[in-house]
């Protein structure tokens, strides 16, 4: 894709279903009794890869264009898989799909692509075997492949080094299948879809925040059945911050972004927007099946430095490629710190973020746990290596809205993972 700068995004848009809890309508109607019927949901190729795993677990799922039908089997309903479960792409399908194979009394096999073979999953080994689980990496090298055979599990409390919405929703829904309570502290609180979520499907899960420190608690029982649910997905945040950003940073522009998730562990970019300066406008906030949404109107800004640190930046986590962009674009040296989980996404995001904004003109460092930018210097065209990484092809896209000369992304195709049709909405700005 080749982009040049322009001017005046005006318009109301919508984005695509959350990522998040598009999987988590899949993987929980699935297990429960009865329909799951989803609207909104995110037909991007993660979400695609889960549905796939769960028809081959013998789960019937319809798709329409206006929503999602599965026929959940109930907690016991899986049948053995023929072959290997396909994750793709998508670390958060491999960790909570494995939270729930721990639990049956059949093999499973699970691999994805490159990119997602290379992540670490020792994460999710380490306490699964704890509650008795038999989970193996196939080539002992703490990655998937994974290989999982039934256990007899026991609840567990897990101190998780790690904030982290996929290691805690691995552990709760092996918990389901446990035979006592199950909980996990994590040392920040991560996105909380799985506990919201899974109270509306019927499970007995709690949520503890400690007075005196981040540190939060999720606990769960075990469940003889969930019930299936009609689920609204709200527009994904971290789709929207693309759009937020593009509405601060390029000139004479103002955009209605309707119905997105402002779940407070998922919307840490707009703190850091208020914080940096930009005219960001919240309304019609209501709340659907616990998760509280809301319309974002984003007008043109003048953006000022800032530090990003402790416990916001997991929620903020996938938006961090695109922050910074606008930090490189805003005055002064925006810090961000305590954020080295980058390094274990899709790509590692602190190199593939600081290679490119360098590659742009930007003075940028970077650091072990984030990076420290020094904004203000105009930005030129480049060449935008991507490395089939989505968040890092659409934060660059942005860049190349305000970039003197051309801007080629490669491997853009790569945006299907999460937003297939990221650039026919930014034509409905235009
Ligand atoms: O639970 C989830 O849906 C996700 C959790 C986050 O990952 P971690 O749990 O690894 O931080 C996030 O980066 C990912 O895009 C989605
Ligand atoms: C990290 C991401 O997803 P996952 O971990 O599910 O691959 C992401 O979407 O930015």
């Amino acid at each position: 894709m080749e982009l040049c700068s322009i001017n005046g995004l005006k318009g109301t848009i919508t984005v695509p279903g959350d990522k998040s809890i598009s999987h988590r309508s899949i993987m929980f109607g699935s297990i429960a009794k009865g329909i799951t019927e989803v609207e909104n949901f995110l037909k991007g190729a993660d979400c695609r890869a889960t549905i796939q795993c769960f028809r081959t677990l013998g789960i019937e799922i319809e798709e329409s264009k206006s929503s999602v039908l599965i026929h959940g089997k109930g907690l016991h309903g899986l049948m053995p898989p023929t072959h290997i479960l396909d994750v793709g792409n998508s670390g958060t399908t491999t960790r909570l799909l494995s939270g729930i194979l721990a639990g049956q009394p059949f093999d499973s096999k699970l691999s994805g692509d490159a990119s997602l073979n290379a992540r670490p999953m020792k994460r999710i080994i380490e306490p699964l075997t704890q509650m008795g689980a038999n989970i193996s990496s196939i080539l002992r090298n703490d990655c998937a492949p994974l290989y999982i055979t039934p256990g007899n599990l026991h609840g567990i409390h897990y101190n998780s080094p790690v904030a982290s919405a996929q290691v805690k929703s691995c552990i709760l829904l092996a918990g389901l299948y446990a035979d006592s309570e199950t909980s996990v502290t994590e040392p920040s609180l991560s996105r909380n879809h799985t506990e919201l979520m899974l109270k509306e499907f019927g499970a007995d899960i709690r949520s503890t925040h400690a007075l005196s420190s981040t540190q939060a608690t999720a606990s769960i029982l075990p469940c003889t059945e969930l019930y299936g649910q009609h689920i609204l997905v709200p527009g994904d945040i971290s789709s929207a911050a693309y759009f937020i950003a593009a509405g601060l940073l390029v000139p004479d522009s103002e955009i209605l972004i309707q119905n997105v998730g402002i779940n407070p562990t998922r919307a840490g970019l707009l703190k850091v927007c208020e914080d940096m300066g930009g005219d960001i406008t919240l309304l019609n906030e209501r709340t659907q099946a616990g998760e509280p949404i809301a319309d974002i109107l984003v007008r043109t800004s003048t953006l000022h430095s800032t530090t990003i640190e402790g416990d916001i930046i997991p929620a903020l986590i996938d938006e961090i490629p695109v922050i910074a962009v606008m930090a490189a674009a805003a005055e002064g040296t925006t810090i961000i710190r305590d954020a080295a989980e980058l390094k274990v996404k899709e790509s590692d995001r602190i190199e593939t973020v600081t290679d490119n904004l360098l590659s742009m003109g930007c003075n940028v460092t970077a650091t072990e746990d984030g990076m420290i930018i020094r904004g203000g210097c105009p930005l030129k065209g480049a060449v935008i290596h991507t490395l089939f990484d989505h968040r890092i092809a659409m934060a660059f896209s942005i860049a190349a809205l305000i970039a003197d000369g051309n801007t080629k992304i490669l491997d853009s195709k790569c945006i299907d993972i999460s937003y297939p049709e990221f650039y026919d909405t930014f034509e409905k700005l235009l």
